[in-house]
């Protein structure tokens, strides 16, 4: 233990020498921001990655600035903006929750991302609005409205949004979380008129409540809300700013002002996307995990008493400190500012403190989720489906004997797990939830073999799918499809390990705004990019078709199993009743546990 906490100790101050020289050369961007007389700053998705991306598998090196960089950089461009006497703003779109150690390592009684919250509160946000990660778990949102929300002083909205809060004598009382709308004035005395949408989610928890896009619309405070004219409308959302319910928004509001602009500023699905619904609006999606951080400058002025298109441009900017001393011509010795500093030293205090560098063993290769085809030695869905949670499931466990299929939603694994020390930080960014295992007895082993693929069947899994295909056709949309030349014949190729030869690994984007494969700051060859079934399964056990055996799945999938067994067979009518705890083990423990046993 001694020996564990001494390289946990020299792992903190080893870090912030480090991480102001990055240890392997990264390209910077490729030409000067543009700047109009309103200029944004995004982010979104940023769920927990305040560290942002501290391993050297290609292309995180890309992403490896911190929460205490982006402090920094956020205050220079504040200054520039002084200097250029045009207005900026600061903008967040949702899910700040689950995602990493410091939102999910807390000791037992803690809150999810309750202390990496008191970080962003550092920030100079001026609007910032909810995600359904806020909203999974009612004590999460219950902390962010009772803890974090008053920090943003109105400007935390919420328009679609409640949360049911009690008082002494048990009364509820459904409120908005934050506040449905705001209307405030620039430093140079533009008048700004903004809403916070979360899409039509309907995985939250008791006692929050979502309104649909299309009911908010015709609520009487809306109606008010957009009647005055502003300057500029900016709208933000948890919501993605293609193939979803904007333009419900956006219709609205052009509805009564034909002419004003409008800014839109989405997230959900992780990507860098853009759209203009009109020539005198523009939408923008940041991307995920401090990775991206998105720009938008608009002239505005040039848009008074005419009906012309407006000129917009957007930029993603990879999250490091070689884009902020690049945009704000800075160098390593001028551009930290204390509290950048002090936020860096804080969240890396912090981690110490939830022992996210705990080591559970040691990874001899990259396992990712996209960049290598499922079922394939690189695939960290193979690893964890077909090694990590039969074995993490069988310890103790009284039920091993019995042959079993385990099912999961490729989407509760959220990020790749690279080569090296594997650690408690590691395991909780790959799988935070803590979703439990349960199981149904006795499905006979030619009803069980049919759940997954009846799953994963397009008419079982419409919406389901709808949702995955969107992602995935936007994310190739938005890759350039040279690399699948290069890669064919090659299903193995992995992720690829810092050398000089392939720094330029990284976002290679095509969205949907004028000049689309001109959006990216910095210039990359794309990574290999696969596609995945969104319910994944271990191996049918070699058992006859009558033998009995254990249907094992998340949670998160109670209902899904249970309808899908019902349309499979007709002996016996499947409830809630049927289902019990396999496992006392938590997903978010699997890894580790795994690790412990084979990588040491
Ligand atoms: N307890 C949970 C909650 C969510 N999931 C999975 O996460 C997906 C949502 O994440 P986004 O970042 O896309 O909002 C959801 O579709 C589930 O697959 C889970 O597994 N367990």
């Amino acid at each position: 233990a001694g020996d564990h906490l001494h390289a946990r100790d020299s792992h903190v101050h080893e870090y912030l020498d480090r991480r102001e020289y990055p240890q392997v050369s990264i390209a910077p961007p490729y030409r000067p921001l543009v700047w109009g007389d309103l200029n944004v700053i995004h982010t979104t998705d940023t769920h927990g990655w305040l560290l942002g991306h501290q391993k050297l598998s290609w292309a995180e090196p890309y992403y490896s600035g911190d929460l205490g960089d982006f402090s920094s950089f956020v205050t220079h461009m504040k200054q520039i903006a002084i200097d250029k006497d045009v207005d900026i703003l600061l903008i967040d779109s949702g899910d700040l929750h689950d995602g990493t150690g410091l939102s999910d390592g807390y000791p037992p009684g803690g809150v999810d991302a309750h202390e990496s919250n008191k970080f962003l509160e550092r920030l100079p946000y001026d609007l910032m609005t909810i995600g359904n990660h806020e909203l999974y778990v009612y004590a999460d949102t219950y902390d962010m409205y009772t803890n974090f929300v008053p920090h943003l002083a109105g400007r935390y909205l919420t328009s679609n949004v409640n949360i049911t809060i009690f008082d002494s004598d048990g009364k509820p009382e459904s409120v908005p979380v934050g506040n449905r709308y705001t209307k405030f004035t620039t430093r140079k005395g533009r008048r700004i008129t903004s809403l916070g949408v979360i899409f039509n989610f309907t995985g939250n928890d008791v006692n929050t409540t979502v309104q649909t896009v299309e009911d908010m619309v015709k609520e009487q405070w809306f109606v008010e809300a957009i009647a005055e004219e502003p300057d500029v409308f900016v709208l933000i959302g948890h919501m993605p700013v293609s193939y979803d319910s904007w333009p419900t928004v956006f219709n609205a509001v052009r509805t009564v002002h034909p002419l004003t602009p409008i800014l839109i500023f989405g997230g959900h699905t992780h990507i860098r996307d853009c759209r203009q619904y009109d020539g005198r609006s523009m939408a923008l999606e940041s991307g995920r995990y401090m990775e991206t951080i998105g720009w938008m400058s608009v002239d505005l002025d040039a848009a008074k008493d005419n009906h012309d298109n407006i000129t917009f441009t957007r930029r993603y900017l990879d999250q490091n400190r070689v884009t902020y001393e690049y945009h704000t011509q800075t160098s390593n010795q001028t551009f930290d500012t204390d509290d950048g500093q002090s936020i860096t030293r804080g969240l890396q205090e912090l981690a110490a403190r939830f022992d996210l560098f705990y080591p559970y063993g040691t990874a001899h290769q990259d396992y990712t989720m996209t960049q290598n085809p499922y079922p394939s030695n690189g695939s960290l869905l193979s690893l964890f489906i077909d090694e990590a949670v039969p074995y993490a499931l069988a310890i103790n466990n009284t039920r091993a004997s019995i042959p079993n299929i385990i099912i999961i939603n490729s989407w509760a694994l959220r990020f790749d797990l690279f080569k090296g020390s594997f650690t408690k930080n590691d395991q909780l960014t790959i799988m935070q939830y803590k979703d439990s295992f349960l199981y149904i007895a006795n499905v006979t082993s030619r009803v069980a073999n049919q759940v997954l693929p009846a799953l994963n069947n397009p008419t079982a899994t419409k919406r389901k799918r709808d949702e995955a295909d969107v992602l995935s056709s936007k994310i190739n949309d938005n890759q350039d499809s040279a690399w699948l030349g290069e890669t064919d014949g090659r299903p193995g190729v992995g992720r690829r390990e810092a050398t000089s030869s392939n720094w330029t690994f990284g976002y290679v984007t095509r969205d949907s705004c004028p000049d689309a494969d001109d959006a990216d700051d910095t210039m990359h060859t794309p990574l290999p990019y696969y596609t995945s079934p969104y319910y994944i399964g271990s191996s049918p056990p070699n058992v006859t078709a009558d033998t009995p055996i254990d249907v094992v799945f998340l949670n998160y999938l109670g209902k899904e199993i249970i309808s899908i067994l019902n349309r499979l067979q007709k002996d016996k009518n499947y409830t809630m009743n049927d289902v019990s705890l396999y496992s006392p083990t938590l997903t978010d423990e699997i890894l580790g546990l795994y690790a412990q046993a084979m990588w040491n």
